[in-house]
């Protein structure tokens, strides 16, 4: 039996965490045992790494090569035995935000992060990717209400710009993967999308 992957993207203060817990409440009620979990990071030795990868002064080859070391323990020491056994796993960002924020932002070529993200997954890949969008500018305007901003977050608005189009770009390449929700709106109309392409892809059984 394989549990199902799915990924939450968007830029810095989009409101994935807002959402993803309702999200769990929502597969949990459904009687999934749901594994949340988040990168970088979602192991001892990746959380190490998004310490580093955060507060740490280094070149943008370095960081992508930190995020994809992260994945790779993440995936084999958690997503895929979780899977393996069933689990539903709710992964607060996951390759995506590489090609959005190291390709995007960065402006690493795909034609580095493409062998890599190959590599790394091995074919493990989300069926569903909430991509979370909105304007720069709104998110960067909840984050300086919310939080002290680490070394990502702490970009222009020009690198969140770069980003969203990444992500974008992403979202056209796999249109049946990657459904874009409005995150502009208040968090109750963000959730009723969110709900309605649940309901959709899961209906009761
Ligand atoms: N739809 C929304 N409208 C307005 N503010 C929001 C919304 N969703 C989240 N927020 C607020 O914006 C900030 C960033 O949200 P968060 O969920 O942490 O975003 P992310 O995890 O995507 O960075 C928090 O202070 C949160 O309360
Ligand atoms: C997974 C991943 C995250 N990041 C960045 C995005 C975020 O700025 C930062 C930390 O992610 P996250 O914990 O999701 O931050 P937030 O809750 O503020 O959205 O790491 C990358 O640059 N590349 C990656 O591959």
């Amino acid at each position: 039996m394989t549990g199902r992957f799915i990924s939450f993207e968007g830029i810095d203060g989009a409101g994935k965490s807002t959402q993803i817990a309702s999200i769990a409440a929502w597969f949990r009620a459904r009687g999934d045992e749901v594994v949340l979990t988040r990168e970088p990071g979602g192991t001892a030795l990746a959380e190490q790494l998004r310490a580093l990868v955060l507060n740490q002064p280094m070149d943008a080859l370095t960081e992508l090569l930190l995020m994809f070391a992260g994945r790779r323990d993440h995936l084999q020491a958690l997503i895929q035995p979780a899977l393996a056994a069933g689990r539903t796993v709710l992964c607060d960002r996951f390759t995506d935000s590489s090609f959005a924020y190291q390709g995007g932002g960065r402006g690493l070529p795909l034609s580095m992060l493409e062998p890599l993200a190959d590599w790394v997954q091995a074919g493990t890949e989300p069926e569903l990717t909430f991509w979370f969008d909105l304007p720069p500018a709104v998110a960067a305007a909840r984050r300086a209400g919310a939080r002290e901003a680490d070394r990502i977050e702490a970009q222009q608005l020009d690198f969140f710009e770069r980003a969203r189009a990444g992500f974008a770009a992403r979202a056209a390449q796999a249109p049946q993967r990657v459904v874009r929700i409005d995150a502009s709106l208040s968090p109750d109309a963000v959730w009723q999308q969110v709900e309605a392409v649940l309901a959709q892809r899961y209906p009761a059984c």
